[in-house]
């Protein structure tokens, strides 16, 4: 793995140098074990603790197919999908690993006992499969999490509709958190060059989810002056929902739980603010009835920050705790675009609301495999900007995914994987500085 280091880091390796350098037998990776997934059992979900069940080990390298590639991972980020695969839930991922095996030959090789995760990286090729042309050993990427076969017509449209759709890094081995990853080569994209290793890794799962959901056309196809309420503004989705807004002359009105969350919302450039804590909604009387009076207040509230104007597009994540708030407080003919259930799948809202006002409810999961890249492009062209905190070395992966499940950070966290310290990997300083501010609004805080 140190040769693989050393030729990342000298600016003389060729392709061909990184062409010719031996792979390891096995490498250090982030992972669940099949024989744990019921070692949560009889605990809340807050209960069950990542650190418990998120294990670094050494795993053999997986064998290289057509149309792959092996990338030297520098630095990856935690996403909440991880968290889901570190308590169990919903389902343990292993059920997706061993659907996965059973489709072909080559598949088998992700039903294993253990389970790779992490959905994003940035990192350098080292070997490509048989047929990939486009990408070579030595190329500095970052990988988005789209998995697909492309066998179906179905996906042959929007890429996310294809049947054999899954996120790479949960719903397939060889992700990420981890020294070496494996992916489709058409998830590669050219690493941003102003951004270091563990900035670049950031973005990608968030960045795209929030592109298709709030901005692309398969979503909101959100426009000039719209009102959009964001849940969690600050959080990973949301600190991108809060950027697209701005950049997209909307008015975000973001939502969030503390003044430290309000304060990094404001200095995006956001101005219409509402701190869920302080303003004590309780949106459900108990654990069954929801308080439409509730709602109303919410409703009004909003008004105030618009000047008596409703929502015309909703970004919702946090599921049954919000969804009736999110539905009665849009505009007539607005929309709802959903993408998660972190509080509780099983939503309830009032549809009389939502016929009656002719409101659209839009299901939406990650990005497809254009709008991933236009999303990178965004990044690239410094439109967007990674939004990442803190950054944990690959042995507290745990801690960081606890951090996560706990809700006690801010926009991303970072992990270092082959990377040895923050900050490397920056080819572009001129644009960087021009950005500087930006790119560290949320380090740190
Ligand atoms: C990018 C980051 C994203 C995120 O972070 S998202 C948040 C994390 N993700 C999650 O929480 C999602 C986790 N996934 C799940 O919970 C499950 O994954 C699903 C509930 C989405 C799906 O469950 P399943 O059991 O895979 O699907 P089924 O459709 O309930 O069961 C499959 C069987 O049911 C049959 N079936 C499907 N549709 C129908 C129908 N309309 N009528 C009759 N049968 C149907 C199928 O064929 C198949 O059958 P056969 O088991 O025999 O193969
Ligand atoms: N389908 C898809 O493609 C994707 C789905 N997801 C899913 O989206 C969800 C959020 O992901 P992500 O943004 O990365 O997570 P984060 O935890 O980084 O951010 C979510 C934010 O939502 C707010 N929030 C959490 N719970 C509630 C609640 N009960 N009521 C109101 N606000 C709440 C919190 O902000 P605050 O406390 O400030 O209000 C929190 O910081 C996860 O469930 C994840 O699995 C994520 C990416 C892609």
């Amino acid at each position: 793995m140190k040769e693989i280091l050393d030729a990342i880091q000298s600016p003389d390796t060729t392709s061909a140098d990184f062409a010719a350098l031996p792979l390891p037998e096995s490498y250090r990776a982030i992972t669940v074990h099949k024989d744990e997934t019921e070692m949560f059992e009889g605990l809340t979900t807050r209960e069950k603790d990542p650190r418990k069940s998120l294990h670094l080990d050494r795993v053999p390298l997986p064998e290289l197919g057509p149309g792959e590639a092996l990338v030297a991972v520098m630095a990856s980020s935690v996403n909440y999908n991880s968290v889901w695969t570190s308590i169990f839930e919903p389902v343990s991922t292993f059920s997706f690993l061993e659907r996965y095996g059973r489709l072909s030959e080559l598949t088998k090789r992700h039903d294993l006992p253990y389970h790779i995760i992490g959905s994003d990286l940035a990192g350098v090729v080292l070997r490509t499969g048989p047929g990939v042309n486009a990408w070579q050993p030595g190329d500095e990427v970052v990988a988005h999490c789209l998995s697909v076969e492309l066998e179906s017509s179905d996906g042959h449209n929007d890429t996310m509709l294809d049947p054999e759709q899954r996120i790479w890094g949960f719903e397939t081995n060889f992700g990420g958190l981890a020294e070496i990853a494996l992916v489709k080569s058409n998830q590669l994209m050219p690493k941003p060059g102003h951004l270091s290793w563990e900035e670049a890794a950031a973005p990608g799962l968030v960045n795209s989810t929030a592109y298709r959901q709030l901005v692309s056309r398969n979503g909101a196809g959100m426009k000039q002056g719209d009102n959009v309420l964001i849940w969690g503004a600050s959080g990973g989705l949301g600190s991108y929902a809060t950027q697209f807004a701005l950049a997209g002359g909307a008015n975000p009105i973001c939502v969030v739980s503390s003044d430290q969350k309000a304060d990094i919302c404001r200095s995006m450039g956001a101005e219409a603010i509402i701190d869920r804590n302080a303003e004590g909604y309780k949106f459900w009387k108990d654990e069954h009835t929801q308080d439409p009076k509730e709602w109303k207040r919410f409703g009004k509230r909003i008004r105030e920050l618009t000047g008596g104007e409703d929502i015309d597009i909703v970004f919702e994540h946090p599921g049954r705790e919000t969804f009736g708030a999110s539905v009665y407080v849009t505009r007539k003919g607005g929309t709802i675009t959903t993408c998660a259930s972190t509080s509780g799948y099983m939503h309830e809202y009032d549809n009389r609301y939502l016929w009656m006002s002719l409101k659209r409810i839009i299901g939406s999961h990650f990005a497809n495999y254009r709008e991933a890249w236009e999303a990178n492009r965004l990044i690239a062209k410094g439109k967007i900007h990674p939004t990442l905190s803190k950054v944990y070395s690959l042995e507290d992966t745990g801690q960081a995914a606890y951090d996560v499940h706990r809700n006690l950070h801010q926009g991303k966290v970072g992990v270092l994987c082959l990377a040895p310290e923050e900050g490397m990997g920056v080819r572009d300083p001129e644009m960087r500085a021009e950005h500087l501010d930006a790119i560290n609004r949320f380090r740190n805080i």
